[in-house]
């Protein structure tokens, strides 16, 4: 196949879905992947756009809103501003980043629908559906509970069981009921618009499969496996009030599936963006229906059938549009060998990690790239990230920059000195790095983050080897002159990393402009060993990274431990069902027992136990009572002391580790098995009956 040439570049990032704010795993999958592709295609001198914005409609957001007490779109302006704010803090660079609730998308969205409405590119069709009567509305999946018919799960939802992961449908769910009133749905027959993906699959074959052999494994994988399947018409239409109506007389209470309008998204913004400023940005079409614009989607796995398939085919059904020419589609970000969840919060938010490593935006889009999940599922720990920094950014990219200026500054005041005679070592350095740069495009222009990140790495590691190996501080006493050699070369290595780190680390390469006083520059000049003159006076150096301690990583691997805990506790409330009641008792029985007020006057850890506590206890006698009980796991047995507890008193003393236990303090087993200490609402005198 031939190769075809492009004049411009249409970049699109997944619109992220406005119920949660942006963590890791978003950064990693997709957005500082497509941010360094953009930057690095803007150093280049391309003609190139870059659209972002927030996915505001669909179910989840309704269910929020309800749960809340505030209405969907409170909840999409909160989340909208989150993310919004983390991406300009990431220097996640879009030239725009909009909103699927826009009056501009709404309307760009309802003339696509009715286009293919009209071209009759849709498909009327009757479904089942279930319907709440008593809300008087259809359901969607996720507002459908019952019992999972795989596992027994009662909390399964209409469309999966979280608790075995099966794939459902609402009607394969025993006793279902809608979680809006908790009544039993019923059965209604509804009309919707589907697209006949059956009628494409044909073309997408020759298109994708034979077309688009150059794909990532992992996508063309993907499309591969849906297309040797029979593809399915998919409903592009929902009985639902959250969304953009259904432009089509009879469709009232309908809106656009929330999968038809996200993706016009990327198109209404760029639509935005042109509108406001037509001088810099041309018009719309350019971006969307030139065929010399070459369209990207950076996205990660979980959007593949919807980017490769289902999008592509209602851009070809509606006609005037060219369809993406790759999707470098991710695999997933763990963290902590555990999948990253928005609503188990397991995850790092990047507004929490701002607070706890302010400036250190960098650190963290340089992990995410070494590690980045581009062919398989990887995992983010906080040990990597420490190391990543410490060893990496610190010891290798910061040391040699440091190296390099601190010795200009000592010897020369900071003046770029003369290039002499070059000797061996310098010319070999030379050609190592003049390299550099082809390496780097060749995998960036393959979509290989990960790599392209390590070679631009190399230049520091090759600066470094060199300083070493010429070791400056030495021949300073004997050769001030070929220090001068030495010091250039390494200042113009210095500037090729502040242009070869720009896509990947955009504050540092601005910081260490800043300290060698270079404004202008760009991509063509890398490789270059005249980038800073002789004479050319540097700013005041300073580092730019900085070590990071043990005890900021422990911080966090606490945090996560306690979200972990509570998600445990949460889990076990879950499932928890109280124990069946026991056989009834005569009251005589009952009142055989003494259970007696008594105040902890002392409570001790028993030596060699790690169960029992040691209680010393005012019961109102005069006497002091000993009691043990085997709580110890449960309490630290200082804040127990001058508390009042519920406690047996007329049981016969048993001896336990050599102490006699003279009755048994009270304690409720909540659902995890842990035990909770019983007191009395309000203080009475030690030794007061209960009864
Ligand atoms: N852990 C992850 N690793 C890689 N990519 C991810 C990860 N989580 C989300 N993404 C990608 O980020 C983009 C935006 O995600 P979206 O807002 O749809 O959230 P999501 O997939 O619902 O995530 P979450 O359930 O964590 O909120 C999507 O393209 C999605 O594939
Ligand atoms: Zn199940």
């Amino acid at each position: 196949m031939e190769e075809k040439k492009f004049k411009r570049t249409t970049v699109t990032a997944a619109l992220p879905y406005a119920n949660g704010g942006v963590h890791i795993g978003h950064l990693a999958g997709v957005y500082v992947p497509s941010d360094i592709y953009v930057r690095y295609l803007r150093l280049k001198k391309e003609d190139v756009v870059f659209i972002g914005g927030s996915d505001e409609h669909g179910v989840p957001i309704t269910i929020r809103a309800k749960k809340e007490g505030i209405t969907p779109q409170d909840v999409c302006d909160r989340y909208h501003k989150i993310i919004k704010d983390s991406f300009r803090e990431f220097g996640i660079s879009f030239d725009v980043y909009s909103r699927t609730t826009s009056k501009i998308h709404h309307q760009f969205a309802s003339d696509f629908f009715s286009k293919l409405y009209k071209d009759g590119k849709l498909v009327e069709q009757e479904s089942e559906q279930y319907y709440d009567p008593e809300a008087h509305q259809f359901l969607a999946d996720r507002y459908i509970m019952g019992t999972c018919p795989h596992c027994g799960n009662p909390n399964a939802y209409g469309d999966q069981c979280e608790k075995c992961g099966s794939d459902l449908s609402p009607m394969e769910l025993i006793n279902p009921h809608s979680t809006i009133s908790g009544a039993k749905p019923e059965v209604r027959k509804t009309k919707n618009w589907y697209l006949p993906l059956n009628e494409y699959q044909g073309w997408l074959k020759e298109w994708i499969l034979n077309g688009h052999k150059e794909w990532r494994s992992n996508v063309y994988g993907q499309c591969k496996s849906w297309l040797d399947m029979d593809l399915q018409p998919r409903a592009m239409t929902r009985d639902l009030d959250w969304g953009i109506p259904v432009p089509v007389e009879g469709a009232e209470g309908k809106v656009l599936y929330v999968w038809f309008d996200a993706p016009i998204g990327y198109i209404s913004n760029t639509k935005e963006l042109c509108d406001a400023d037509p001088e810099r940005w041309g018009s719309w079409q350019k971006w969307w229906q030139d065929p010399e614009t070459r369209l990207v989607h950076f996205i990660g796995k979980d959007n593949i059938v919807f980017h490769c398939l289902i999008f592509p085919t209602m851009l070809k059904a509606h006609g005037d549009y060219i369809l993406p020419d790759n999707v470098p589609a991710n695999e997933f970000l763990n963290l902590e060998n555990d999948k990253i969840s928005t609503s188990r919060n397991w995850a790092v938010w990047l507004d929490e990690y701002l607070v706890d490593f302010p400036g250190k935006q960098d650190v963290l889009r340089y992990v995410l790239t070494a590690n980045a999940p581009e062919t398989k599922d990887n995992n983010f720990t906080w040990r990597d990230f420490q190391e990543r920094n410490n060893s990496e950014l610190v010891a290798i990219y910061g040391n040699f920059v440091n190296r390099a200026l601190q010795l200009t500054k000592k010897y020369w005041n900071g003046v770029v000195p003369e290039c002499g005679e070059l000797l061996e070592v310098d010319k070999h350095a030379i050609d190592e790095f003049k390299d550099v740069k082809e390496k780097v495009e060749q995998y960036l222009d393959n979509f290989k983050f990960r790599e392209a990140q390590k070679e631009a790495m190399n230049l520091a590691r090759i600066g470094n080897k060199y300083i070493t190996e010429c070791e400056p501080w030495k021949v300073w006493k004997t050769d001030p002159k070929r220090v001068e050699t030495i010091l250039y070369i390494s200042l113009q290595l210095v500037a090729n990393l502040a242009i070869a780190f720009e896509p990947f680390l955009p504050f540092s390469s601005k910081s260490l402009r800043e300290m060698i006083d270079m404004p202008e520059f760009d991509w063509a000049q890398l490789g270059r060993t005249d980038l800073l003159k002789p004479g050319h006076q540097l700013a005041e150096p300073h580092l730019l990274f900085q070590k990071i301690e043990d005890e900021e990583i422990q911080k966090q691997l606490d945090k996560l431990a306690a979200t972990k805990e509570a998600n445990e506790k949460a889990e076990a409330a879950k499932s928890y069902k109280a124990e069946p009641v026991k056989a009834n008792v005569p009251f005589d029985d009952f009142e055989k027992l003494d259970i007696r007020v008594g105040h902890i006057k002392d409570c001790q850890k028993v030596k060699k136990s790690n169960k029992l506590l040691q209680f010393t206890i005012d019961d109102g006698s005069g006497t002091d009572r000993t009691i043990l009980s085997g709580i110890a796991k449960f309490y630290d047995p200082a804040d127990l002391i001058g508390k009042d507890v519920l406690f047996v008193a007329n049981f016969a003393p048993r001896k336990m580790m050599g102490i006699e236990s003279q009755g048994m303090i009270l304690s409720a087993v909540d659902a995890d098995g842990s035990l909770h200490v019983t007191t009395t609402l309000d203080q009475v005198k030690p030794g007061s009956q209960v009864g």
